[in-house]
């Protein structure tokens, strides 16, 4: 199946020798919802803005359905909505005339019930005819998305959608990203909050310091590298791990109140009832436990940890 984005060798180096992505390759399929995570300045923006034509880049090459977002710019571009991360500026316009604008910029017809649906769905229906100026931050962020939206891109990109804006909005956006994806639209989001991919994306990119280290079906990393950790409430704290423990993983916390142990969830054998027996032989009492699973965040921390420790 061809990939409905395919960049390929892609690089970048700022004017001011900054050099922010190196050597891209990735593939999107259609109809996914991929997650981009990074750190501060991995180059995520970067990609996204060389993907949808708004950033040259230094090298490689970017299809976008097949066609070439250089030389056949107009028709990958009219196939991409993009909401940025920066609140555009433009103040005076209404809601209705700025997301007509954007529709016809692209040489769409016009469509009023389309963009009255879209509007409605945006929960901006009411402030049609608002000017942009007199709207609230969050108010504003979803105007970025009626215009993102306004042409009927089949991609979507969402350069983190949710930085700072409250939970209603955080929600709607989820909501709307849902029924897009039902309707075949493929979603490119950046974001710094890991939950958002672990509760929305298909596949999940990291990319740190312009490489992208990983990319993989989200529950695939999951199963992969997610740990369990197990947590005893000790009755008397100790002072060190006694040497009989050594073949667990174990650490102490909060003052040697709590004993952790950490291990590989894919294991068969957990080491769970040795390690009881062990502890009882040496008579450590406890008190409670505590069983969780690592998150995708603590999966992405490790992995951009181990990839800067390898530099
Ligand atoms: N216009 C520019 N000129 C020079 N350097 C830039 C420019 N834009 C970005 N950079 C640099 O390129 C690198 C990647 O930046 P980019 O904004 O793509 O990262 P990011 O992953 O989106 O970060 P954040 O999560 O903070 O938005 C950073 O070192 C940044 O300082």
């Amino acid at each position: 199946m061809q990939p409905v984005i395919a960049v390929a060798g892609v690089g970048k180096t700022y004017k001011s020798g900054q050099v922010a992505l190196r050597d891209i390759d990735l593939e999107i399929a259609k109809g996914e919802i991929f997650a981009l995570l990074g750190p501060n300045g991995a180059g995520k923006t970067t990609l996204i803005g060389i993907i949808c034509g708004v950033v040259n880049a230094t090298s490689g090459t970017i299809l976008v359905d097949g066609h070439d977002n250089v030389r056949d710019w107009r028709r990958a571009r009219a196939r991409i909505g993009l909401v940025p991360q920066e609140l555009s500026t433009e103040t005076f316009e209404s809601v209705w005339a700025t997301v007509n604008h954007s529709r016809g910029l692209f040489g769409k017809a016009p469509n009023k019930p389309f963009v009255e649906q879209l509007l409605k769905d945006l929960s901006l229906w009411e402030k049609r005819d608002a000017k942009i100026m007199t709207l609230s931050g969050g108010m504003k962020r979803r105007v970025l998305i009626a215009k993102a939206l306004a042409h009927e891109p089949e991609i979507l990109f969402l350069d983190e959608p949710t930085a700072g804006v409250d939970v209603s909005l955080r929600r709607d956006m989820w909501k709307l990203v849902r029924s897009l994806r039902e309707r075949g639209v493929t979603i490119i989001l950046t974001t710094h909050y890991i939950e958002e991919a672990e509760e929305m994306a298909d596949r999940v990119g990291v990319i740190d310091k312009g490489r992208i280290i990983l990319v993989e079906e989200k529950a695939a990393l999951m199963r992969k590298l997610g740990k369990r950790r197990l947590t005893l409430t000790l009755e008397a704290p100790l002072a060190a791990i006694p040497a009989a423990l050594a073949r667990w993983d174990l650490r102490l916390e909060a003052e040697g109140t709590l004993l952790v142990y950490t291990f590989d969830a894919r294991e068969e054998e957990t080491g769970i009832p040795g390690l009881l027996r062990a502890l009882h032989d040496l008579g450590i009492g406890f008190s409670d436990l505590d069983m969780e699973k690592s998150s995708l965040e603590d999966i992405f921390v490790d992995l951009v940890e181990r990839a800067e420790a390898a530099e």
